[in-house]
Protein backbone atom coordinates (compact mmCIF):
# COMPACT_ATOMS: atom_id res chain seq x y z
CA UNK A 1 0.00 0.00 0.00
CA UNK A 2 1.42 3.44 -0.34
CA UNK A 3 -0.07 6.13 2.22
CA UNK A 4 0.80 9.73 1.20
CA UNK A 5 0.41 12.06 3.87
CA UNK A 6 0.35 15.88 4.60
CA UNK A 7 2.58 15.72 1.12
CA UNK A 8 3.59 19.13 -0.21
CA UNK A 9 7.13 20.50 -2.15
CA UNK A 10 7.80 23.87 -2.36
CA UNK A 11 10.27 24.61 -5.50
CA UNK A 12 11.37 28.18 -5.77
CA UNK A 13 9.46 29.78 -3.21
CA UNK A 14 5.84 28.17 -5.07
CA UNK A 15 4.27 25.12 -3.65
CA UNK A 16 4.00 22.93 -6.82
CA UNK A 17 1.98 20.08 -4.25
CA UNK A 18 0.20 20.87 -1.37
CA UNK A 19 -0.80 19.15 1.27
CA UNK A 20 -1.76 15.59 -0.12
CA UNK A 21 -3.05 12.79 1.85
CA UNK A 22 -4.15 9.81 -0.01
CA UNK A 23 -3.72 5.92 0.13
CA UNK A 24 -3.18 3.95 -2.95
CA UNK A 25 -4.07 0.00 -2.65
CA UNK A 26 -3.21 -3.28 -4.22
CA UNK A 27 -5.11 -4.49 -7.39
CA UNK A 28 -6.56 -0.86 -8.54
CA UNK A 29 -6.20 1.60 -11.41
CA UNK A 30 -5.83 5.06 -10.07
CA UNK A 31 -5.84 7.99 -12.64
CA UNK A 32 -4.85 11.30 -12.20
CA UNK A 33 -6.12 14.25 -14.58
CA UNK A 34 -5.51 17.49 -14.12
CA UNK A 35 -4.26 20.22 -16.80
CA UNK A 36 -0.52 20.68 -18.01
CA UNK A 37 1.40 22.32 -14.85
CA UNK A 38 -1.20 20.97 -12.08
CA UNK A 39 1.29 18.66 -10.17
CA UNK A 40 0.54 15.22 -11.82
CA UNK A 41 4.14 14.50 -12.63
CA UNK A 42 5.69 16.12 -9.52
CA UNK A 43 2.99 13.79 -7.65
CA UNK A 44 4.60 10.55 -9.46
CA UNK A 45 8.28 11.89 -9.22
CA UNK A 46 7.62 11.92 -5.12
CA UNK A 47 5.92 8.57 -4.79
CA UNK A 48 8.98 6.91 -7.19
CA UNK A 49 11.73 8.64 -4.66
CA UNK A 50 12.71 10.93 -7.00
CA UNK A 51 11.53 14.15 -5.19
CA UNK A 52 12.22 15.01 -1.47
CA UNK A 53 8.84 16.70 0.03
CA UNK A 54 9.28 19.69 2.18
CA UNK A 55 6.99 18.45 4.58
CA UNK A 56 4.97 15.47 4.87
CA UNK A 57 5.98 12.06 3.52
CA UNK A 58 5.18 8.87 1.42
CA UNK A 59 5.07 5.69 3.33
CA UNK A 60 5.39 2.43 1.15
CA UNK A 61 4.22 -0.51 3.12
CA UNK A 62 4.74 1.21 6.02
CA UNK A 63 8.30 2.47 5.27
CA UNK A 64 9.24 5.81 4.56
CA UNK A 65 10.97 7.09 1.40
CA UNK A 66 13.66 9.25 2.06
CA UNK A 67 13.89 7.23 5.58
CA UNK A 68 13.75 3.82 6.22
CA UNK A 69 14.39 3.49 2.24
CA UNK A 70 15.34 5.73 -1.10
CA UNK A 71 13.35 4.42 -3.49
CA UNK A 72 10.48 1.95 -3.55
CA UNK A 73 11.52 -1.54 -3.53
CA UNK A 74 9.59 -2.88 -6.59
CA UNK A 75 8.56 0.22 -9.08
CA UNK A 76 7.74 0.35 -12.83
CA UNK A 77 7.77 3.65 -14.31
CA UNK A 78 7.09 5.63 -17.01
CA UNK A 79 8.03 9.06 -16.74
CA UNK A 80 8.58 12.48 -18.88
CA UNK A 81 12.41 12.74 -20.40
CA UNK A 82 12.97 8.46 -20.38
CA UNK A 83 15.93 7.55 -21.79
CA UNK A 84 15.98 4.42 -23.73
CA UNK A 85 19.03 3.95 -25.94
CA UNK A 86 18.42 5.10 -29.63
CA UNK A 87 21.36 2.89 -30.98
CA UNK A 88 20.69 -0.72 -30.04
CA UNK A 89 17.40 -2.92 -30.27
CA UNK A 90 14.42 -3.72 -27.88
CA UNK A 91 15.43 -6.50 -26.38
CA UNK A 92 18.89 -5.33 -25.95
CA UNK A 93 17.68 -2.46 -23.97
CA UNK A 94 15.62 -4.39 -21.62
CA UNK A 95 18.45 -6.81 -20.97
CA UNK A 96 20.66 -4.11 -20.32
CA UNK A 97 18.38 -2.84 -17.60
CA UNK A 98 17.90 -6.49 -16.37
CA UNK A 99 21.70 -6.87 -15.68
CA UNK A 100 21.17 -3.71 -13.86
CA UNK A 101 18.16 -4.74 -11.71
CA UNK A 102 18.87 -8.68 -11.87
CA UNK A 103 15.35 -9.35 -11.74
CA UNK A 104 13.56 -10.56 -15.16
CA UNK A 105 14.50 -13.40 -17.47
CA UNK A 106 15.43 -13.41 -20.99
CA UNK A 107 11.59 -15.08 -21.05
CA UNK A 108 10.08 -12.27 -19.07
CA UNK A 109 11.46 -9.46 -21.16
CA UNK A 110 10.52 -11.32 -24.34
CA UNK A 111 7.16 -11.42 -23.14
CA UNK A 112 6.86 -7.86 -22.16
CA UNK A 113 7.74 -7.07 -25.50
CA UNK A 114 5.03 -9.35 -27.00
CA UNK A 115 2.49 -7.98 -24.39
CA UNK A 116 3.14 -4.45 -25.93
CA UNK A 117 2.52 -5.56 -29.24
CA UNK A 118 6.36 -4.95 -30.47
CA UNK A 119 7.36 -8.57 -31.23
CA UNK A 120 7.79 -7.92 -34.91
CA UNK A 121 9.65 -5.11 -34.43
CA UNK A 122 12.58 -6.54 -31.01
CA UNK A 123 15.98 -6.51 -33.74
CA UNK A 124 15.01 -3.23 -34.51
CA UNK A 125 16.83 -0.38 -33.29
CA UNK A 126 14.96 1.81 -31.21
CA UNK A 127 16.40 5.33 -33.45
CA UNK A 128 14.09 3.55 -35.88
CA UNK A 129 11.35 3.67 -33.34
CA UNK A 130 8.23 5.95 -34.08
CA UNK A 131 7.09 7.83 -30.74
CA UNK A 132 4.52 5.46 -30.08
CA UNK A 133 6.78 2.21 -30.88
CA UNK A 134 8.80 4.59 -28.34
CA UNK A 135 5.94 4.36 -25.74
CA UNK A 136 5.07 0.70 -26.21
CA UNK A 137 8.84 -0.01 -24.90
CA UNK A 138 8.70 2.10 -21.99
CA UNK A 139 5.67 0.23 -21.34
CA UNK A 140 7.22 -3.23 -21.40
CA UNK A 141 10.15 -1.97 -19.65
CA UNK A 142 8.02 -0.52 -16.66
CA UNK A 143 6.01 -4.16 -16.97
CA UNK A 144 9.07 -6.84 -17.24
CA UNK A 145 9.58 -7.06 -13.73
CA UNK A 146 6.48 -7.45 -12.53
CA UNK A 147 6.34 -4.46 -9.94
CA UNK A 148 4.35 -4.02 -7.34
CA UNK A 149 3.87 -0.02 -8.02
CA UNK A 150 3.38 1.19 -11.87
CA UNK A 151 3.34 5.07 -12.13
CA UNK A 152 2.74 6.06 -15.82
CA UNK A 153 2.88 9.74 -16.78
CA UNK A 154 0.77 9.44 -19.75
CA UNK A 155 1.22 6.46 -21.08
CA UNK A 156 -0.66 6.53 -24.59
CA UNK A 157 0.83 9.74 -25.39
CA UNK A 158 1.64 9.01 -28.81
CA UNK A 159 0.13 5.62 -29.33
CA UNK A 160 -2.72 5.12 -32.25
CA UNK A 161 -6.69 3.75 -30.93
CA UNK A 162 -5.69 0.00 -31.47
CA UNK A 163 -2.22 0.27 -29.52
CA UNK A 164 -4.32 2.32 -26.58
CA UNK A 165 -6.73 -0.74 -26.29
CA UNK A 166 -3.55 -2.62 -25.81
CA UNK A 167 -2.28 -0.22 -23.17
CA UNK A 168 -5.78 -0.84 -21.55
CA UNK A 169 -5.64 -4.75 -21.33
CA UNK A 170 -1.90 -4.59 -20.11
CA UNK A 171 -2.56 -2.45 -17.54
CA UNK A 172 -5.63 -4.29 -16.52
CA UNK A 173 -3.78 -7.54 -16.42
CA UNK A 174 -1.50 -5.91 -13.99
CA UNK A 175 -3.93 -4.81 -11.98
CA UNK A 176 -5.30 -8.21 -11.59
CA UNK A 177 -1.73 -9.40 -10.75
CA UNK A 178 -2.23 -7.20 -7.63
CA UNK A 179 0.04 -4.10 -9.01
CA UNK A 180 -1.35 -0.65 -7.99
CA UNK A 181 -1.46 0.90 -11.06
CA UNK A 182 -1.10 5.02 -10.68
CA UNK A 183 -1.90 6.76 -14.11
CA UNK A 184 -1.23 10.73 -14.90
CA UNK A 185 -3.25 12.07 -17.67
CA UNK A 186 -4.82 15.06 -18.86
CA UNK A 187 -7.43 13.67 -21.18
CA UNK A 188 -10.11 12.54 -18.50
CA UNK A 189 -12.37 10.29 -20.90
CA UNK A 190 -9.31 8.46 -21.42
CA UNK A 191 -9.19 7.18 -17.64
CA UNK A 192 -12.84 7.01 -17.11
CA UNK A 193 -12.42 3.60 -19.18
CA UNK A 194 -9.46 2.38 -17.62
CA UNK A 195 -9.37 3.43 -14.11
CA UNK A 196 -11.29 1.57 -11.02
CA UNK A 197 -10.59 5.43 -9.32
CA UNK A 198 -9.99 9.21 -10.72
CA UNK A 199 -8.60 11.96 -8.82
CA UNK A 200 -7.87 15.67 -10.05
CA UNK A 201 -4.86 17.52 -9.45
CA UNK A 202 -5.50 21.26 -9.45
CA UNK A 203 -2.42 23.81 -8.86
CA UNK A 204 -0.76 21.06 -6.87
CA UNK A 205 -3.91 19.65 -5.21
CA UNK A 206 -5.01 15.96 -5.14
CA UNK A 207 -9.08 16.65 -5.33
CA UNK A 208 -11.07 13.12 -4.41
CA UNK A 209 -14.01 14.08 -6.13
CA UNK A 210 -16.02 10.55 -5.22
CA UNK A 211 -17.26 11.23 -1.63
N1 LIG B 1 12.36 21.62 -12.50
C1 LIG B 1 11.42 22.45 -12.09
N2 LIG B 1 11.74 23.56 -11.37
C2 LIG B 1 10.79 24.39 -10.94
N3 LIG B 1 9.47 24.24 -11.15
C3 LIG B 1 9.10 23.16 -11.86
C4 LIG B 1 10.04 22.22 -12.37
N4 LIG B 1 9.36 21.25 -13.04
C5 LIG B 1 8.06 21.59 -12.96
N5 LIG B 1 7.89 22.72 -12.26
C6 LIG B 1 6.62 23.39 -11.94
O1 LIG B 1 5.85 22.50 -11.12
C7 LIG B 1 4.47 22.65 -11.43
C8 LIG B 1 3.87 21.26 -11.64
O2 LIG B 1 4.46 20.68 -12.79
P1 LIG B 1 4.18 19.19 -13.28
O3 LIG B 1 5.23 18.86 -14.28
O4 LIG B 1 4.02 18.31 -12.11
O5 LIG B 1 2.77 19.36 -13.99
P2 LIG B 1 1.91 18.27 -14.80
O6 LIG B 1 0.55 18.30 -14.22
O7 LIG B 1 2.63 16.99 -14.84
O8 LIG B 1 1.89 18.93 -16.25
P3 LIG B 1 1.92 18.26 -17.72
O9 LIG B 1 0.51 17.82 -18.00
O10 LIG B 1 2.34 19.40 -18.57
O11 LIG B 1 2.91 17.13 -17.70
C9 LIG B 1 4.36 23.57 -12.63
O12 LIG B 1 3.97 24.83 -12.14
C10 LIG B 1 5.77 23.63 -13.17
O13 LIG B 1 6.03 24.90 -13.70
Amino acid sequence: MIEVKDLSKKIKQTYVLRDISFQFERGKIYGIYGKNGSGKTMLLRSLAGLLVPTEGKVLINSKELHKDISVPPSVGIIIENMQLLPQFDATTNLKMLAKIKKIATKDEIDESIKRVGLEQHGKLKVKKYSLGMKQRLNLAQAIFEKPDILLLDEPTNAIDEKGVSLVHKVLTEEKERGAIVIIASHNKEDLSLLCDYTLKMSDGLLIDEQF
